[in-house]
């Protein structure tokens, strides 16, 4: 049996007086879609926010591809984070002074690649996710559903193994949400990324391969999707 890509070990983590996590588990297999359901503030941002090492748990291990995250220093995480995730989130994740198009060759340039072949490779992307036309718009002369395309495409194009996408869908109409989901899933199937999803929606979890739920900081699987 291979070993997981991604496991959260009983995390446990408070702010202050609230209790966001408190023994949440989970596994995550190479190119597996998993949906993270439950109501609002039962703890599902913080569990991804934990698995992708931007929070800290205060107990409990998260393991990447078999390296312990809490073992690694602050330059070891973001330099994991940079080559190997990916993220979509609600809003707001594009740079307004940037075109679409140097909006996803960022991540490149930021790992060196030359300008030309980081927008080459942005331009890829963006006929991928269906939304080649806005290459030379800034974020803020697009649709909600062609903004939320662009920032799949952002995530997608450094060839990430984890996606971790928190509403990704929140702020759109359900056809423009579904066409996000259909595009990043279906990226996401081709290059063999995984997929954590946050969602409070089922017709957006329906895109996973499994569901599960989170309720007052603790984890339970829902049921296996055909
Ligand atoms: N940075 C923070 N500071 C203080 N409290 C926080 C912080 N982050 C989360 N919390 C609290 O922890 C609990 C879990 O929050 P979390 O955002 O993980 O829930 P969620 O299930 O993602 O909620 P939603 O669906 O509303 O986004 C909530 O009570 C929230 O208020």
């Amino acid at each position: 049996m291979t070993a997981p890509l991604l496991v959260a070990d009983d995390l446990h983590r408070c702010f202050g007086p609230t209790r966001a996590l408190a023994g949440a588990s989970l596994r995550v297999d190479r190119g597996e879609v998993v949906a993270v359901m439950g109501s609002s503030g039962s703890g599902k941002s913080t569990l991804l926010h934990c698995l992708a090492g931007i929070v800290r748990p205060d107990s409990g291990r998260v393991l990447f591809a078999g390296r312990d995250l809490g073992a690694l220093s602050d330059t070891e995480r973001s330099a994991l984070r940079r080559a190997a995730f990916g993220f979509v989130f609600q809003f707001g994740q594009l740079v307004p002074e940037l075109t679409c198009l140097e909006n996803v060759a960022l991540p490149l340039r930021l790992d060196r690649v030359g300008r030309r072949e980081a927008e080459r490779r942005a331009a890829e992307w963006l006929d991928r996710l269906e939304v080649a036309e806005v290459a030379g718009k800034r974020p803020g002369e697009v649709s909600g559903g062609q903004g939320q395309r662009v920032a799949v495409a952002r995530a997608l194009v450094t060839r990430p193994q984890v996606v971790f996408a928190d509403e990704p869908t929140g702020a759109l109409d359900s056809l423009n949400g579904e066409r996000v989901m259909r595009l990043l899933t279906g990226a996401a199937r081709e290059t063999g990324a995984a997929v954590v999803l946050v969602t409070h929606e089922a017709r957006v979890a329906a895109y996973s391969d499994r569901e599960v739920v989170v309720r007052d900081g603790r984890t339970r699987d829902l049921e296996i999707a055909a």
